[in-house]
């Protein structure tokens, strides 16, 4: 994501522009046959403007903003927090994809780590735009790498796509595996071990 650029006097990427949402809201719920006006509608464009302002909040965010605290503990084994959530939305429809993300990295030869949370939170930002899974994965991995500098780093996510479930060809259960390796991990002793970490129930 880069930073915000102008589209075309349409409006700024990056702005959450909450009256134009309402009034797309409101569109749509005509174009289905809806009465917006209806009393358990009539609210409906202005929530669902806000709840669009913070499923799509990490367009808002850098992962400068969420990578801040670091520490230096001299630790050069490998860290990975699994089963982090997922909750994101397919670019292509608009609707959730849903599941897990383990990250993994090994701290740069000065030992320079950064908060559990934080890698959580790093998921967060790039997960709540509209995505597809692959460069979510990306996203996150290239951005570890560049902030930490670790030695190498580990994305593996598992997720259901709401669009192969609730439409189009209706596959319930299917789950996508994607996954990003970079550095040393991509030696396959080192990559083994964290899959099998990643693995382990
Ligand atoms: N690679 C990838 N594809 C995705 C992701 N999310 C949704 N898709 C796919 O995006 C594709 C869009 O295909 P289109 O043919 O343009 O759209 P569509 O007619 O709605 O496709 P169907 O879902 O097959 O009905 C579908 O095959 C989706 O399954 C994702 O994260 N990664
Ligand atoms: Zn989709």
């Amino acid at each position: 994501m880069t930073d915000p650029v102008t589209l075309d006097g349409e409006g700024t990427i990056g702005e959450f522009d909450e009256k134009r949402a309402e009034n797309a809201v409101r569109e749509l719920l005509i174009a289905v046959g809806e009465d917006p006006d209806r009393e358990g509608l009539r609210e409906t464009p202005a929530r669902v403007a806000r709840a669009y302002q913070e499923i799509f909040a990490g367009l808002r965010q850098q992962p400068e903003d969420v990578l801040t605290t670091t520490f230096d503990l001299g630790h050069d084994e490998m860290v990975l927090v699994k089963d982090i959530e997922v909750l994101s939305s397919c670019e292509h429809h608009l609707v959730p994809f849903v599941g897990v993300a383990h990250v993994g990295y090994i701290p740069s030869v000065d030992g320079k780590i950064t908060g559990l949370s934080k890698l959580a939170r790093l998921v967060d930002v790039y997960a709540r735009r509209p995505q597809v899974q692959e460069r979510l994965t990306t996203q996150i991995a290239d951005s570890l790498m560049k902030i930490l500098e670790p030695r190498g780093v580990i994305v593996v996510i598992e997720c259901e796509h709401m669009c192969m479930t609730m439409r189009g060809v209706r596959k319930p259960g299917a789950k996508t595996i994607t996954s990003a390796v970079r550095g040393q991990l991509r030696d396959s002793a080192t990559r083994n071990e964290a899959m099998s970490l990643i693995m382990a129930r």
